[in-house]
């Protein structure tokens, strides 16, 4: 009898893989992020990337870091999140997790504590040390949900599409 395969990644591989995954379709120059929502029984119930809402083109409103608040990304930007929570339709996101590859700022730390989730999987922590992220964290702690940062297996995942 043949053996079942040994080498299946794992839940936290899979669910990262696929918050990285969407995190490809940001048009951000500078940071792709991406978000997968799980329920407690392992089931994908919502992904999500950060871009500019439906309606705003990629293509008018600006890209940039710099320069006149008005000019910058940062006013019209979805958070990966926030966009993940927001395409989910099938309910409440009560008692799930969220894997994403940058820790959520404070503003997305609203809605996912408003919203149930209940763990954050994070890779990245790049803005650790911002106040965003410090209030953040205040708050997470506050409510009482879980974060840890993913342990990278290092393993490399290689798909052609
Ligand atoms: N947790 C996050 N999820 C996100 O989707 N973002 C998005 C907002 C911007 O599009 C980009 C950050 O741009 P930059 O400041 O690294 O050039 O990532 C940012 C954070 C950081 O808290
Ligand atoms: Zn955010």
């Amino acid at each position: 009898m043949s053996e079942k395969r040994q080498d299946y990644i794992s839940w936290d591989e899979y669910f990262m893989g696929v918050a990285k995954l969407a995190g490809l379709r940001s048009k951000d120059p500078n940071s792709q992020v991406g978000s997968c929502i799980v329920s407690p029984d392992n089931k994908i119930l919502s992904i999500g990337y950060n871009g500019f809402p439906r309606g705003c083109s990629d293509d008018v409103f600006p890209w940039s870091r710099e320069g006149d608040e008005l000019d910058t990304k940062y006013f019209y930007v979805t958070h990966s999140e926030l966009n993940a929570i927001l395409n989910y339709r099938g309910g409440s996101l009560e008692g799930s997790k969220i894997y994403v590859s940058l820790f959520p700022c404070n503003e997305c730390s609203k809605a996912i504590i408003q919203s149930g989730i209940r763990e954050i999987i994070y890779d990245s922590d790049k803005y650790g040390d911002t106040p965003a992220v410090i209030a953040s964290r205040k708050m997470l702690d506050a409510a009482g949900v879980h974060y840890r940062r993913y342990i990278r297996s290092g393993r490399e995942l290689k798909i052609t599409v």
